[in-house]
């Protein structure tokens, strides 16, 4: 499927949709507890490939209109009937990976083409020292995996720079084992917040992880806990808020976007790099309202270690900034459900703005957007921030637009609602 999109402004009111991160845990964690209530989760392909994964380990969710009862499995996931499927999911490979760590018998997680070629040996290696048989098919770390369970505690390792999913998937894991574990991270741990969010849950279901904060920074786990996560309500998302509030930024024009309180999502920074760039924003924590008016934007310097997320519409903003914008530490962002940088800095140079390309960084001079033929990438996050670059050039038409049901299944019926020119052709 492709968008068309042509020039236009946004005006009105709309709700952020709930967390993606925070809907895959509250479904991990009530599969690994014994009864609970999830109140607006998102539900969208991601949370879908996790809802199936947890049927698959033993857990059975009904789904309500605005709710999903699951019913767990106390702490002793299944083994599956048959291999599990995550589809695009990268959360739900990695969670899944641990829980499956837990069953008494063999698991195999496998994906689609982007899924099949992300990493995941770290995660691998860890789950091999704490007892479990775990590895790629192919010995390259990426899907299909196969875990034999019997997961222990120990003290171990693991390298933070790739992705913060395998340490949340242990420290969601490791606390339903029946020996202790110190996980110590090597280098810088990338993406934290998705650990504070991880950490908040696990919290919420009554377990409990100590972290020591020094060189190294170090989750003890202690063994023998169990979850009992009875009812959880799923904040708004704000990377998903983030497209509604550039659309505003680039075209000049004013939005505001309910549902979006205070909560552990590093996205939030989003509200502060717009204000940065020059928007007009307020966001009032209690009413969890931000309004936003586009009031032309000043380049920046963003750095992307805690926020992967944020880079595609952050490479927007920066196309219709005055100046020069540097998107540095963003290495990881080349591991997602596509090479972001790369896609990136692609697609903003058919529609005619500079972008330098290096390992971990994209330098972009703001200029005047022309309208392309662009390429989606399939992936959710690359078309929605390219919708955005759309509605200021004008004449552009981007494929693989069925993908935003990744995380956002109707952007595209909420940009309609708020006067954005976005067809489905
Ligand atoms: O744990 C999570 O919910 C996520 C963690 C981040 O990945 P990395 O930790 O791999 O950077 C983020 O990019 C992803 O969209 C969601
Ligand atoms: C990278 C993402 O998700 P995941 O890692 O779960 O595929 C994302 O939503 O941008």
């Amino acid at each position: 499927m492709k968008v068309s999109v042509s020039t236009s402004k946004v005006n009105g009111e709309v709700f952020a949709p709930p967390s993606k991160s925070y809907t895959h845990r509250a479904i991990t964690i009530a599969a690994l507890s014994d009864d609970c209530v999830i109140h607006r989760p998102l539900m969208s392909a991601d949370t879908l490939a996790s809802i199936r994964a947890a049927e698959a380990l033993g857990a059975s969710i009904e789904k309500y209109e605005d709710r999903i009862h699951v019913k767990g499995v106390n702490g002793k996931p299944h083994v599956p009937n048959n291999v599990i499927d995550v589809a695009n999911s990268g959360t739900t490979l990695r969670f899944m990976t641990a829980v499956s760590a837990l069953t008494n018998g063999v698991t195999v997680l496998t994906g689609d083409s982007s899924i099949r070629n992300r990493p995941n040996q770290p995660l691998l290696d860890v789950l091999n020292k704490l007892g479990v048989e775990a590895y790629s098919t192919r010995g390259n770390g990426c899907a299909p995996i196969v875990v034999r369970g019997g997961l222990k505690g120990a003290i171990t390792t693991i390298d933070g720079s790739i992705s913060s999913q395998f340490i949340s998937a242990l420290l969601i894991a490791c606390p339903l084992t029946t020996q202790s574990t110190t996980l110590s991270i090597k280098g810088e741990m990338k993406s934290r917040p998705y650990v504070d969010v991880t950490m908040e849950l696990i919290e919420q279901a009554g377990a409990e992880i100590l972290v020591e904060e020094g060189n190294t920074i170090k989750f003890i786990i202690p063994a023998n806990q169990r979850y009992n996560l009875k009812e959880y309500t799923v904040p708004g998302d704000f990377s998903s808020a983030s497209y509604l509030l550039a659309a505003a930024a680039v075209t000049g024009s004013t939005v505001i976007v309910k549902n979006l309180f205070p909560s552990k999502q590093g996205d939030i920074e989003i509200i502060e790099v717009l204000e940065r760039m020059g928007a007009k924003i307020a966001w009032d924590k209690e009413k969890g309202v931000a309004e936003i008016t586009g009031n032309g934007l000043q380049a920046t310097t963003f750095d992307a270690g805690a926020t992967p997320d944020l880079v595609p519409t952050i490479a927007v903003l920066a196309a219709c900034a005055d100046g020069t914008t540097v998107i540095e530490n963003a290495e990881h962002v080349r591991y997602k459900e596509t090479d972001r940088l790369h896609a990136m800095a692609m697609e903003l140079t058919k529609m005619g703005i500079s972008v330098r390309e290096e390992p971990d960084q994209l330098t972009i001079t703001g200029g005047t957007l022309r309208g392309a033929e662009l390429h989606g990438w399939h992936d959710h996050r690359i078309i929605m921030a390219l919708t955005i670059a759309g509605m200021v050039a004008g004449d552009t038409v981007i494929d693989t637009a069925e993908a935003v049901d990744i995380s956002f299944p109707n952007f595209f019926e909420v940009m309609k609602e708020l006067g954005a020119a976005v067809e489905l052709i």
